[in-house]
Formats: C-alpha cells, structure tokens, sequence
C-alpha cells in the first residue's frame, strides 16, 4: 500500500491532492491543514469524485507516509516582490510542521517558499537523510523556460532551469544545441522571473501548474523511475563544488528522494550565475 501525504491543502495542496486522487497516485491521501474547515471541505469535495482512495487527516499517521508534499505556508501577493521575501513569515510555519513531521522517513517534497532554503531548514530539523529532501520547483520553471524559448524562436532543447527557485534561477542555454548571446539569455531571464507573478497578480496564485508538475515528481518517487533526469532542487555534498545547501540540480529521483545528481559541464556563464545562486541562498540560510 502507498500513501501519500499532503501538508497545507490550500490553492496548491488542494489541487496536488484532487490530482493525485484522480490519478491513482497512492491508495492513501493524508491531509493536514490548520484550517480545519478547509481541510475538512477538501476531504469532503475529493470524496465527492468518488475515487478509489481512503482519505485520512490523523496527523499521526504522516510520520509514515511513503511521500509527503508540504505546501503549507503562506503565498505571495503583487506586493510581495520575491520568494525569498516569503522566509520570515513561513519560518514558524516550517518548525510548526516540524514537530508534526517528527520522525518520518519517507520522501518530502518541498514547495513552500522559499523553497530551496526550507528544503534544507527541513533536513536539519527532521534529522532526515538529504537525499530524502527534494525541492520542486525546477520543473515548473523548466517547463515555463521550454514555453519562452518557443516564444522567442530559439528551437532546441531540453530547457533546464537550474538555481535559485526564485531570482536567481540559472538557465541552462549550453545544452540547446543553438548558441545564445549574453544579451539574449538576460533577456531571457528577466522575463522568466515574472513568469509566475502575471498568474499572480490575475487569479490571486499560481496552481494548475505547479499543481501538475507536483503529481509528475511524486509519481517518479512513487513509481520509483530514476530513468529521467529531472530539475529539483537537492542538497549538496560537493557536487558542481558546493556544499551546506539545498540548491537546483539536474538529479535522478526514485523511491529515497534523490537517487544522483548529475554533473553536467555547465559554461561559464552558467556557472558564474549558479555560484551566484548558492551564495543567495546561503545568505538567506544564515538569516532564518
Ligand atoms: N515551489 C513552487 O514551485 C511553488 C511554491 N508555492 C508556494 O507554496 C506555498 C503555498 O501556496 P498556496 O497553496 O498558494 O497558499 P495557500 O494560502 O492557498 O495555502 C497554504 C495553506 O497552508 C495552510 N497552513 C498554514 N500554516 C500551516 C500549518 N502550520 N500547518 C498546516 N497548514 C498550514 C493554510 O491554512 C493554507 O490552507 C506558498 O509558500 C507558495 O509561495 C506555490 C506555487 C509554486
Ligand atoms: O511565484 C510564486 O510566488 C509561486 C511560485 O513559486 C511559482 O509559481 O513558481
């Protein structure tokens, strides 16, 4: 039997958890909000679809979950200008879930922004394996970099976003097959860091999206697929000669979280912006 936990059923863990209902991810879906009324309307509204899953929401029951999703925390807003403005606020939030999540051994999935920083905070605090702490958000960007590249006409692929889940994400142009100048990759990046906040600012958040490319991962953990190489964000031992964070790397995933991360030959460019990533996002480390 599998199952399949989700903290924070808001925008994002709601969606997550109606998709894996409807997908079949787990026989089991946990649920945990701290909004009872909202946990409980999930509960119900998911049932309600009449799929094949029990639906649970005993906290003590997440210790055991094969994979869990945290997204509990809060969203940004227009006026919230970047993720990592998000620490302060969804710090408690993270020790709070903390104790709930006391000694699982499962899979977590971070989502909660910032992202990168709280995958690590977890790791920490839970005491658990690194590579049983995996930060989505690669995907998403990833998929968000494939659909600007079309826009501009630059074919090739695949589009890898690597980095910061936030300002500081690194594109990854070298493995296109097309040369692409300086000018243009910035050019680029600038409007991939908008990406999301136009999804904001017109229907209050981002989730279909991140919604979809959530269930994808869990599945690659569930299914335990470590065929693809998939962009998530991982903690580090040395590898790309960073170490004491959680940061986005190409990585196989399977059913103990990381499974490799892969040494790609990043270029020059490429690797000025990833070292200048991992010092943002040790900074912010140092800071929570
Ligand atoms: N990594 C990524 O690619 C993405 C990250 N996010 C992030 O995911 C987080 C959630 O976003 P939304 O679902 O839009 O927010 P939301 O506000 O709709 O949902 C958050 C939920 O967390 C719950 N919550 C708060 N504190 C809790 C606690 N201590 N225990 C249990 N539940 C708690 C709230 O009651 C709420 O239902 C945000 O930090 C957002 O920035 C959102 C989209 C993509
Ligand atoms: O932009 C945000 O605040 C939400 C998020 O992380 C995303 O959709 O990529």
């Amino acid at each position: 039997m599998s199952s399949l936990a989700v903290i924070g059923t808001g925008r994002v863990g709601g969606e997550v958890a109606f998709l894996a209902a409807a997908l079949g991810l787990a026989d089991e879906l946990i649920l945990c909000d701290a909004v009872k009324p909202l946990e409980r309307a999930q509960v119900l509204d998911i049932s309600h679809a009449a799929y094949d899953v029990t639906i649970e929401t005993d906290p003590a029951l997440l210790r055991d979950a094969d994979v869990c999703i945290f997204t509990a925390g809060r969203p940004r807003t227009p006026d919230v200008k970047t993720r990592a403005d998000l620490l302060t606020v969804n710090l408690p939030v993270i020790d709070d879930c903390c104790r709930a999540l006391r000694g699982f051994g499962g899979v977590l999935i971070t989502v909660t922004n910032p992202m990168d920083v709280n995958n690590f905070l977890f790791s920490r605090c839970l005491d658990l394996e690194p590579s049983r702490c995996v930060g989505f958000g690669g995907q998403l960007d990833s998929a968000r970099f494939a659909l600007r590249l079309a826009k501009e006409g630059i074919a090739g692929g695949p589009a890898f976003i690597l980095g910061e889940h936030g300002e500081h994400q690194v594109p990854v142009f070298s493995r296109l097959g097309t040369g692409v100048p300086v000018e243009k990759r910035e050019a680029v990046l600038t409007a991939l860091r908008g990406a999301s906040m136009e999804v904001i600012k017109g229907k209050g958040g981002t989730a279909f999206g991140p919604a979809a490319h959530i269930t994808r991962l869990a599945e690659t953990v569930l299914s335990d697929r470590r065929d693809e190489v998939v962009p998530c964000s991982c903690i580090v031992d040395g590898e790309y000669g960073l170490s004491g964070l959680s940061i986005g790397l190409p990585a196989r995933v399977g059913r103990d979280g990381v499974e490799e991360i892969v040494e790609w030959d990043l270029d020059e460019w490429e690797t000025a912006k990833l070292n200048e990533a991992a010092g943002f996002i040790k900074k912010l480390c140092r800071d929570a």
